[in-house]
């Protein structure tokens, strides 16, 4: 397990045995690299808008906002239920591709010797959240999860690999990365709140998330 970073209050914590293989870098993009990945994925954007992902069988929609970069996207809707899928969910037209700094980001991080095939963009409003879960929709579970935060610090939590093992909770603030790799990428985990102004990245405040993973096996 290789930890870095902050050292004070709950932060400590992550150096739990219970959050092994968790690996953080905090100000791993300065404030020049945050800037040009915003650039980017504005850009992106504009091609694959945001949607709003609805909860499987009950339609309830997310409060998180999400679109995808790469071969394969992640979307959700009631009757298909959580998926990767090659195209955008409104547009039909396939993901835009990831920019180099998060390829980049993906071998330096989580040091897996294959490509990324997905990077969901999470796109926070103020007063959003993310609810416990694992990602598990992958095929492939050896492949880490890498994340890259920007904007508004985030309240992150993590816990185990049984929803109700004991959690606990660091901040995520912008162009920190993290990586859930070994015992941690099944680790229950969340987003608890978005901190506001805590970043000036963004005008009008809120949070970007990038998650890259592996879907299938190699
Ligand atoms: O926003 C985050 O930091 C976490 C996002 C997440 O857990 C996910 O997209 O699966
Ligand atoms: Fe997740």
């Amino acid at each position: 397990m290789a930890i870095s970073g902050r050292k004070s209050g709950d932060d400590a914590g992550v150096r739990n045995a219970a959050t092994g293989g968790l690996l953080l870098r905090p100000g791993y993009l300065d404030a020049t690299a945050q800037a040009a990945l915003l650039d980017a994925l504005r850009a992106a954007l504009a091609d694959a808008p945001l949607f709003t992902p609805t909860m499987p069988r009950t339609g309830k929609p997310f409060s998180v906002r999400m679109s995808n970069l790469g071969p394969l996207g992640w979307v959700s809707d009631r009757d298909g239920g959580y998926r990767y899928q090659a195209t955008h969910p409104e547009t039909g037209r396939p993901w835009p591709a990831m920019p180099e700094v998060l390829l980049r980001a993906w071998s330096e991080i989580g040091g897996y010797p294959h490509p990324p095939e997905a990077c969901l963009v999470n796109w926070y409003a103020q007063g959003t959240r993310m609810g416990l879960h694992q990602d598990r929709d992958e095929q492939d579970f050896d492949a880490p999860v890498v994340s890259l935060s920007l904007g508004d610090t985030a309240l992150f939590r993590i816990g185990g690999l049984k929803r109700s093992d004991p959690t606990r909770s660091f901040r995520l603030a912008s162009g920190d990365a993290m990586a859930l790799a070994g015992e941690s990428r099944l680790a229950f985990h969340g987003v608890d709140r978005i901190l506001p102004g805590t970043s000036a990245l963004l005008p009008n405040g809120g949070r970007i998330n990038l998650t890259l993973r592996r879907v299938t096996r190699p």
